[in-house]
């Protein structure tokens, strides 16, 4: 311990006893917040952090909203700093936890910093997103600086989080053990608070969003400037660095036109397409108008988190983007409930939102139907033809996305007719002989093993190498890198009591053999059975996540042992992809592999 923590740790035990602080030993902020925890009847000595019946709540519409904006920028700074003993979280103006980002299967003291769980100064003394919520600034809190002996190994760092009128909406905080660079830190979170701020920018409704910056690679980055303008030219609102850029006085300036900002005719015309627009001083700058102003197609800019946020599925939506944007067919496989449909909807939304999405179930229709379905069919063409005849689903598709699921499952005799209308891009209604236009992009999606069934005669080669125009293999929820965040986002819903930290576990360390969709189900039912607890645990959990759960009451090496032992196993051994999971380095993993097998 340093002189300066060895002051810290004896002058604690003197203002326990009621003894002024020597002057100078905190800073005053710190102070300060060392004086409120004293007056809220809390003594240095107490342990809070382990106490499970602190103060913990459901999160509310408000808090889920902030949840959202600022879950894309936690994943995003965790890529970048996350480490095994140290959890980035995010507290509302009433000091309630609302999002967290740490290693999957933590223990020790960061496992108790959980949703929902109220971390104020009368429950655990002075920490940096305290002293920020009570300041509005920056906090960095180091060691014996926290009034509890408890966080004497803690260091925290902490910003404020501003809503689109400048109030303050809570605080961004990194909070670990042992020490980081607090500078390199504090810009770090600083710029995932002005993004998360973007985020709920960018959710306003009933106005367009002008984005400007003086480096044109800038727009789009949490560093631009952002003015969100009424249709008669009015400036709604502006984000801080639009207050900056453009001296825009305040969040919400009053009757601030863009006229008076911008050369007029500089700004008339602006579209999606990026702009050199003169400011009224004859400066310039580059400016953009959002073509969307819908909050739903803003929701898919580019962190689209209706995917969830695992860096590699949000690559191929991009990827399967373009492919859509150049007319190639996207083949996406993936096993039950991983998401395949979620996936084709969003690339709908994200590509042609204003065109039809159609969806067919080959394996759902029986065979004697499907070609009707798909291709239509002309009056008399059948028994039961209806007068007139029938559009079929390729053609309804018009040039939205037609998805064929479970491609896999469709008989053979109708993969030839179906091969012969994406080649020819043209389809036959039954009993015609004229033909329409296929203009439809067609995504196909299974959990079979394509390339197999062409193997065994099950699936024709030709087709298979028409549909797979480009692959998109979404993973088991078991291997997402997102699966904690995913798990946890089912279960911040408003109304639901948080997770206890053993139900928690446990969810996290089961194996989800149904993927996303059983994870929806679980986490509906245990949604339904645990309301009005105060939080959800073991018991609550259906029978097969019961079974198996890990012997926490054991000693704490049989329980990590066992923790470790089934992400192995469920990685097949993988080193590598289990230390990822868990949250730690391959060298952690590996010695303590060796520390357990010695023991
Ligand atoms: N990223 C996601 N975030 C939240 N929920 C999701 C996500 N992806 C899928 N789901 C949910 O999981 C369930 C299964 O998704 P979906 O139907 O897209 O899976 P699938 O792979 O097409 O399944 P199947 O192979 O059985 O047809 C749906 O109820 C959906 O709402």
């Amino acid at each position: 311990m340093d002189r300066l923590q060895l002051q810290l740790h004896s002058a604690r035990r003197q203002f326990a006893e009621g003894l002024p602080l020597p002057a100078g030993l905190l800073p005053e902020p710190i102070e300060r917040s060392w004086e409120r925890s004293r007056a809220a009847g809390l003594s240095p000595w107490q342990t809070r952090l382990a106490q499970d019946h602190m103060d913990v709540q459901p999160l509310t519409e408000a808090d889920s909203q902030l949840a959202a904006c600022v879950q894309p920028e936690l994943e995003r700074l965790w890529e970048l700093i996350g480490d095994s003993h140290w959890m980035l979280f995010c507290v509302n103006p009433d000091n309630r936890i609302v999002q967290t980002r740490k290693p999957a299967g933590i223990d020790g003291p960061l496992s108790a910093l959980h949703i929902g769980r109220r971390v104020s100064e009368a429950d655990v003394g002075t920490t940096a997103p305290a002293c920020t919520l009570m300041d509005g600034l920056p906090a960095i809190v180091a060691g014996n600086q926290h009034y509890l002996q408890e966080f004497a190994e803690f260091f925290c760092v902490s910003v404020p989080l501003r809503g689109v009128n400048g109030d303050l909406l809570g605080a961004l905080d990194l909070t670990g053990i042992g020490t980081r660079n607090a500078g390199t830190m504090l810009e770090r979170l600083k710029h995932a608070a002005l993004a998360t701020e973007n985020n709920f920018f960018l959710k306003m409704q009933g106005c367009r969003i002008l984005e400007l910056q003086h480096d044109p690679r800038l727009l789009g980055s949490p560093l631009q400037a952002l003015l969100a303008v009424h249709d008669d030219g009015t400036v709604h609102a502006a984000n801080r660095a639009a207050q900056q850029l453009l001296g825009v006085p305040s969040y919400r300036p009053e009757r601030l036109t863009l006229d008076q900002l911008f050369d007029c005719p500089s700004h008339n015309g602006l579209d999606g397409s990026t702009q050199l627009l003169a400011l009224a001083d004859g400066s310039r700058l580059y400016g953009r108008l959002l073509p969307q102003p819908t909050a739903k197609a803003r929701s898919l800019r580019p962190s689209s988190t209706t995917l969830g946020s695992d860096r590699r599925v949000n690559a191929r939506f991009e990827d399967a983007c373009k492919a859509v944007a150049g007319n190639l067919p996207v083949l996406i496989t993936g096993p039950t409930g991983s998401g395949k449909e979620v996936f084709a909807k969003a690339l709908h939304a994200h590509c042609c939102p204003q065109a039809p999405f159609v969806a067919i179930n080959c394996a759902a229709l029986p065979e004697s139907l499907i070609e009707a379905e798909l291709f239509g069919y002309t009056e008399g063409s059948f028994t039961g033809a209806r007068k007139g005849g029938a559009m079929g689903l390729m053609e309804s598709a018009g040039n939205g996305i037609l998805l064929l699921d479970e491609i896999g499952d469709m008989p053979l005799p109708l993969q030839s007719r179906l091969l012969r209308a994406l080649q020819e891009r043209q389809i036959t209604r039954v009993g015609s002989t004229s033909t329409v236009p296929l203009k439809a992009h067609v995504i196909a999606a299974t959990h079979k093993d394509l390339a197999s069934l062409v193997s065994s005669g099950g699936f024709r080669e030709d087709l298979f190498y028409r549909l797979d125009g480009m692959r998109v293999a979404l993973p088991a929820l078991e291997h997402r890198l997102d699966k904690a965040q995913l798990i946890d986002s089912f279960f911040q819903r408003p109304g639901v009591p948080p997770l206890a930290p053993e139900a928690r576990r446990q969810l996290q360390v089961y194996h989800w053999p149904g993927n996303l969709r059983q994870l929806e189900n679980v986490a509906r039912l245990v949604g339904v059975l645990a309301v009005g607890e105060p939080c959800i645990g073991m018991r609550h959990l259906p029978d097969e996540l019961q079974c198996g759960a890990i012997a926490v009451s054991g000693n704490l090496a049989d329980a990590t042992r066992d923790v470790i032992e089934r992400v192995l196993l469920a990685h097949s051994g993988n080193v590598s992809a289990a230390a990822k999971e868990l949250g730690i380095s391959r060298t952690t993993l590996y010695k303590r592999l060796a520390r357990l097998g010695s023991q």
